[in-house]
């Protein structure tokens, strides 16, 4: 057998070499489950693994390797992923890192799972989250808290901050989250790891437990813009069973060539004057910019006037839509159900409280208030118009630039406990909530670490609705100058 070395793999890097026969698809599983075993029980970035399933994967890969189809169809072949624990993949638990749902098994698979599995990915396991994907640091998790592997006294940022942990620490190259507020580019920014939220109506979100429809979009975590790249074309079809998905006609592989001359960056000034941005944070956002400008590219300083109202818009938007789509888990149609009681209301009630955790409660009686009669018009309406508001400033905005340059989290990672304060939380998406509510694309990339704390920190990237490339193309020139992520030493 191939001897691994120490250097966890790309996803390029495990074609090549399945291609090469230098090892087998099922060497691949076996090696990955070793350093599972030997960093799960600090990290916890799983809530269940899934060899048996990755083996047989791993056996269909490995004979096309044999009979010369390998990778002909299959543009992830071979490739080691993770899911977080919203997706549904058959054969597996769904939990959404909630009570709720800890013994909910799923009856069908989720399309975003189904892209990179029919292109060959291997799949590993389901990755932990906030519980409904409400948080940013994965603290609200049923199994608790995921570790970041660049300093495990500290969060890795949330909701997806199991996918994310899991990609910093090497497990495989690719891992996918969901992202509402901020939820895939905050962890990546945690965890020193390329994070991607596409543009709204990209990717698929049949199958994946909704919290808020009009916001949710799932998108990858990786090492490399390679491989970003590669997880977003498996990902960027549409999809007659999402009907707000209409898919990419770009092959992202193509636009990562480093070249952004006389692309034009936007610098919102706003931002980086914001009250609770770190130093260090600013620092690496400038020197980023810098790195930009010196690849040709042209920075021009904009404004998006109503950005500063995307977290109170969000937080009436979010729990409304959340509060909807959770209804459905009652512990008769769905969920955890507390047995004993004399009517189904009381039945209702009690598996509720029990089902649900603290923030996850907070928000739906927070949206069930603000749709009930009168407080609606008092808050819904506002927060729709100011929504129509932010996207007018992003069109806006896109008329001068091809992309914005801008911090992805104020600061770096924070320690377990460190934030209790519900609203203080709130705020670690101040700079990547009005990104969900326009619709458009945004990204982390890692830019190195804070000059005070040492941690990673992500530049984010922001593109025009449906010009992806464009934070991707950036981000790539981003990566010549810095350096694809690296794996963390987990100690
Ligand atoms: N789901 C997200 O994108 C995370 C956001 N921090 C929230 O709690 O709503």
């Amino acid at each position: 057998m191939y001897e691994f070395n120490t250097k966890p793999f790309t996803a390029a890097d495990y074609l090549i070499h399945l291609k090469d026969r230098a090892f087998r698809a099922t060497d691949i599983v076996e090696n990955t489950f070793n350093v599972i075993e030997k960093l799960e029980p600090t990290l916890n970035c799983f809530t269940e693994t899934c060899k048996e399933q990755a083996l047989a994967a791993a056996a269909a890969t490995d004979a096309r390797v044999k009979d010369h189809t390998f990778g002909e169809n299959n543009i992830l072949d071979g490739v080691p992923v993770g899911f977080k624990d919203n997706m549904n993949m058959l054969g597996t638990n769904t939990t959404c890192s909630s009570q709720m749902l800890k013994n909910y098994k799923s009856t069908y698979t989720a399309t975003c799972v189904n892209d990179l599995l029919g292109e060959g990915a291997l799949p590993i396991g389901k990755l932990n989250m906030d519980e409904f994907a409400f948080g940013s640091s994965t603290e609200t998790s049923v199994f608790g808290p995921s570790k970041n592997p660049h300093d495990i006294e500290r969060v890795p940022g949330g909701s997806s901050g199991g996918s994310a942990a899991a990609v910093a620490a090497g497990y495989f190259p690719i891992a996918l989250g969901s992202d509402t507020g901020g939820s895939i580019r905050q962890p990546a920014s945690f965890c020193g790891v390329i994070g991607i939220k596409p543009t709204y109506g990209v990717v698929s979100r049949y199958g994946v437990v909704a919290f808020g429809s009009s916001l949710d979009a799932i998108g990858p975590f990786a090492r490399t813009m390679q491989d970003a790249a590669l997880a977003m074309n498996a990902l960027k079809k549409r999809d007659p069973k999402d009907c707000t998905c209409q898919g990419a006609d770009v092959d992202f592989t193509t636009v990562i060539d480093g070249n952004v001359k006389g692309m034009k960056i936007g610098i919102v000034k706003s931002f980086l004057e914001a009250e609770g941005l770190t130093t260090e944070v600013k620092h690496k956002i400038e020197e980023a910019a810098k790195v930009l400008e010196e690849a040709s590219a042209e920075l021009v300083e904009i404004e998006l006037p109503n950005a500063k109202a995307a977290i109170s818009a969000y937080y009436v938007l979010g729990p409304c839509e959340a509060f909807s789509n959770l209804a459905r888990f009652d512990s008769v149609r769905y969920g955890y159900c507390e047995e004993g009681h004399p009517d189904l209301a009381t039945q209702y009630e009690a598996s509720r409280k029990t089902g649900f955790g603290d923030e996850a409660r907070r928000r739906i009686f927070l949206g069930s208030y603000l749709l009930s009669a009168g407080v609606y018009e008092q808050y819904y309406y506002p927060a729709q118009q100011v929504r129509t508001l932010i996207t007018q400033d992003y069109k806006n905005a896109f008329e001068k630039v091809d992309c914005i340059l801008a911090p992805a989290s104020p600061r770096t990672a924070f320690k377990f406990g460190e934030i209790s304060d519900p609203a203080q939380m709130y705020l670690s998406d101040m700079f990547t909530i009005s990104i969900n509510i326009a619709g458009n694309g945004g990204m982390s990339f890692p830019v190195g670490n804070g000059e005070d704390t040492g941690l990673p920190v992500g530049a984010q990237l922001i593109a025009p609705a449906f010009k992806d490339e464009n934070m991707l193309r950036a981000a790539s020139a981003l990566e010549q100058h810095y350096g694809p992520a690296q794996i963390a030493e987990v100690e």
